[in-house]
């Protein structure tokens, strides 16, 4: 095994922190292989729980590697998680307004300087009532493009169960199942180096979730949806945001 990446002073926080909270779970990692273990890597994930980030970021940092994860601009300003979220890294991510382009531009930075950036391109947890990823946003596709790294796909189920962010239930109790899956990395070569258009961008979007989702149905046994479920609400659109 080579070397860990080395964190700062605030992922060894944000790691006193997360460590706990993922151990509600009992975790399982399936295709750990599959994360590099130097370079850039753009990580695309769905998401089912407030206790997704925890667990992700203990995935990633047990496979020796630090996660830079894109997250929504207000949490950047909550006391003390938001100085552990800027000082490991985090990328602040404006949804639905001009800046999100800045926080694409961090993004790249951070794949240049080869980072793993883990994004949720859902840009919320899944509104599908069944769980299953819904129609994404542009901007995780967006970067995939315009930056020649792999780009790796991943499912995680479980931590729904521990947490459901919408009816606010916490049941720890039994100790639930959570499963973390990478996937290959997806083969964009069809579409690098096209016109970035809105229409190849949502096409490219739902290259990558539908890998996500065939993940995530290996993960729980089960067949998915033939279609991505559309919140009403605006937003969950094909608006370009960063997730
Ligand atoms: C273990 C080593 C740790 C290394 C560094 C980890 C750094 C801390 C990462 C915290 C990441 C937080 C990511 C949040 C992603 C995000 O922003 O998702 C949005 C949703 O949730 C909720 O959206 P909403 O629909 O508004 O409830």
């Amino acid at each position: 095994m080579g070397e860990r990446e080395r964190g700062g002073f605030w992922v060894g926080a944000a790691a006193s922190v997360f460590y706990p909270l993922s151990w509600l779970g009992r975790r399982t990692y399936l295709g750990a292989d599959k994360l590099p273990a130097t370079g850039a890597a753009l990580l695309v994930m769905n998401h089912v729980s407030h206790l997704d980030p925890p667990n992700d970021a203990v995935f990633v940092h047990r496979n020796r590697r630090v996660p830079r994860f894109m997250a929504k601009d207000s949490l950047f300003h909550v006391p003390l998680f938001g100085r552990m979220l800027a000082g490991s890294g985090g990328i602040p991510v404006y949804r639905g307004s001009a800046e999100a382009r800045d926080s694409l531009r961090a993004a790249h930075q951070a794949l240049r300087e080869g980072k793993v950036v883990v994004i949720y391109p859902e840009g919320t947890i899944t509104k599908d009532p069944t769980g299953w990823p819904m129609k994404a946003r542009t901007g995780a596709a967006r970067l995939a493009l315009e930056n020649d790294v792999p780009v790796i796909p991943a499912a995680r189920w479980g931590t729904n169960h521990i947490w459901d962010g919408y009816t606010k239930k916490f049941h720890p109790f039994p100790r639930k199942e959570v499963t973390t899956a990478l996937g290959d990395p997806i083969d964009l070569s069809a579409y690098r180096g096209l016109p970035v258009t809105s229409a190849l961008l949502r096409e490219v979007t739902d290259v990558m979730m539908r890998e996500v989702r065939a993940l995530l149905a290996g993960v729980r046994g089960e067949e998915p949806p033939a279609e991505f479920f559309r919140a009403s609400a605006r937003g969950a659109s094909s608006d370009e945001s960063a997730g």
